[in-house]
Order: structure tokens, then C-alpha cells, then sequence
């Protein structure tokens, strides 16, 4: 069956959006990992699939696989490439639009600049919310990692994200350490790796070792969750303008229990047909 596919990107985390509206198809975890391969497939970090809303107060549902096939919770750079997709694919008129995920409803809006500003909901910091194996919710946890005690700040935002203050993300070992704190085994089903730099208040740079990737060139879920990290830990104060190594993303978050705001650029790289 040939099916056809967006090639898109959020600052360069990139993506692969197919529409199960108008089309037919079934992925399963080895073509997943198959197309994802940057020399044998397509090559992306997440491939994003869009279906027909569950819930009838909803516009669209929409489902996110990494790499390596895992079908993950949320995903901040493919929310704002989703947004953008339905609208180019005529799949809606709104700019607006209120879509299903696997972490919770998310709602977003399109500006006239083609930016997408997304409610990705109140971050949460109780580490059952991950999980993550630990008694208490602290801004702060002890972490064991290759004989080394790391402090990290452990936050949801429907999907799993521990944060680790470096005084430099050019020197910080995310290569190295990212994989070992991604499959620790207080994280029983994995975490997203976030080494954050506070350059003040209103700035920060990041790097990301995603669960089911690695290291990626931004990571929208990533930067919500530093942010709040940060602010939670009195580093950061709102809003706070973070730079990845793909671009820079604007992050708004008001305290405990708000939602926290992500605004930033989608962008389209080619369109194709493939066999499945
Ligand atoms: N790139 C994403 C996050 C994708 C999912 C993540 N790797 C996970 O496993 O939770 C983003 O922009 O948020």
C-alpha cells in the first residue's frame, strides 16, 4: 500500500507525519525502526501519526513513536509540527486546535508568523507521576550514576524528563552520562536526559539525550521541563527564553499547578510516498 508522508522538523528535531484520516496504513516497531534509520530509511526522531479524535470535544488524536519504536506520551516539537500539518493538509481550518495524546488533551494555537504557541499542561513533580523509584517529591534527588552522586530534578510533562544543572552544556558529557541516567533503574520505564545551563533568570541553554533517540538538536517536552525544574529551584523566573542546538524555544510557566507555555517554529522539509 503506498502511503504518504510529511518530512517536518521542530529545530531540528525531526519527524515523520503520516495522516490516518484520509489513508490506510499499520506500522509496526521494526518498520519504525526501519524508516527511522538515517541511511537505510527515511531518517527521523519521532514519527508522528495522525487519527481521528476518541473524544468528541476533540479536534484530532494524535500518536508519537520514537526511533527505536517505543510509543511515547508527548512530544513538544511534534505538537507544533502536528498543528501545522493539519492545517497545510487541509485536515482543518482552525488555528486552534485541541488534539488527544497519549500524556493528556493538549491545546494549540497558530499565529499569522506560522509559530505555534502550545498549553502543554502543569508539569508534575511527584515521582510516581514518571516514575520514578523515590520516597519523597523533592526540587532535587540524589542519583547514582557510574560512581558518581548526581543531583537531578525529576518532572513529568506526560512523559518522563530528569533535569541536571551543568555550569556548561559545551563541556557537559550528554553522550556519556545521558544513556546511563535515560535506562537507570530508578527510571523503570526510561527518562529523557536534560543537562540545563542557567545563563540568567530569563535564559538557558540545554542539550537532551531523549529516551528512544538520543541525543537530539531540540527537545520541546525538554525545555517545559527544565523550565519548570528551574523555576521550582529558584534559578529561572518566567519567561525564559531557551536555546537548544537547533534553535531557540519561549517557555512561560506561572508556578505550581499552571500550565506551562511553549511557543516556537514548525517547519516542512519535503513530502513523499512510501510502500508499507
Ligand atoms: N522530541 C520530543 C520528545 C519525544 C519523546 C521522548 N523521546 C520520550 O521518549 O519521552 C519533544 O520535543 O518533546
Amino acid at each position: 500500500m503506498l502511503v504518504h508522508f510529511t518530512k517536518m522538523h521542530g529545530l531540528g528535531n525531526d519527524f515523520m507525519v503520516i495522516d490516518l484520516i484520509s489513508q490506510r496504513g499499520r506500522l509496526r516497531d521494526a518498520d519504525i525502526r526501519r524508516l527511522s534509520h538515517r541511511n537505510f530509511g527515511i531518517g527521523f526522531d519521532q514519527l508522528l501519526v495522525v487519527e481521528p479524535p476518541r473524544d468528541p470535544d476533540m479536534d484530532f488524536r494524535y500518536r508519537i513513536y520514537n526511533a527505536d519504536g517505543s510509543e511515547v506520551e508527548n512530544c513538544g516539537n511534534g505538537a507544533r509540527c502536528f498543528a501545522r500539518f493539519v492545517l497545510n493538509q487541509r485536515l482543518t481550518t482552525k488555528r486552534e486546535i485541541r488534539v488527544e495524546t497519549a500524556g493528556g488533551p493538549l491545546t494549540l494555537v497558530v499565529a499569522d508568523d506560522g509559530r505555534v504557541r502550545v498549553d502543554m499542561g502543569a508539569p508534575r513533580f511527584a515521582p510516581a507521576a514518571l516514575p520514578f523509584e523515590a520516597e519523597t517529591d523533592l526540587p532535587v534527588h540524589a542519583l547514582e550514576v557510574g560512581g558518581e552522586s548526581l543531583e537531578i530534578g525529576v518532572v513529568s510533562m506526560g512523559n518522563p524528563h530528569a533535569v541536571l544543572l551543568v555550569d556548561s552544556v559545551d563541556e557537559a558529557p550528554v553522550r556519556e552520562v545521558g544513556p546511563l541516567i535515560e535506562a537507570h533503574p530508578r527510571f523503570p520505564r526510561r527518562v529523557n536526559a536534560g543537562f540545563l545551563e542557567v545563563v540568567s533568570p530569563h535564559e538557558a541553554r540545554l542539550r537532551v539525550f531523549e529516551r528512544g533517540v538520543g541525543e537530539t538538536l531540540a527537545c520541546g517536552t525538554g525545555a517545559c521541563a527544565a523550565v519548570a525544574s528551574g523555576i521550582r529551584r529558584g534559578l529561572l523566573a518566567s519567561p525564559v527564553d531557551v536555546t537548544l542546538p537547533g534553535g531557540t524555544l519561549s517557555i512561560e510557566w506561572g508556578g505550581e499547578g499552571h500550565p506551562v507555555f511553549m511557543t516556537g517554529p514548525a517547519e516542512t522539509v519535503f513530502e513523499g510516498r512510501i510502500i508499507l
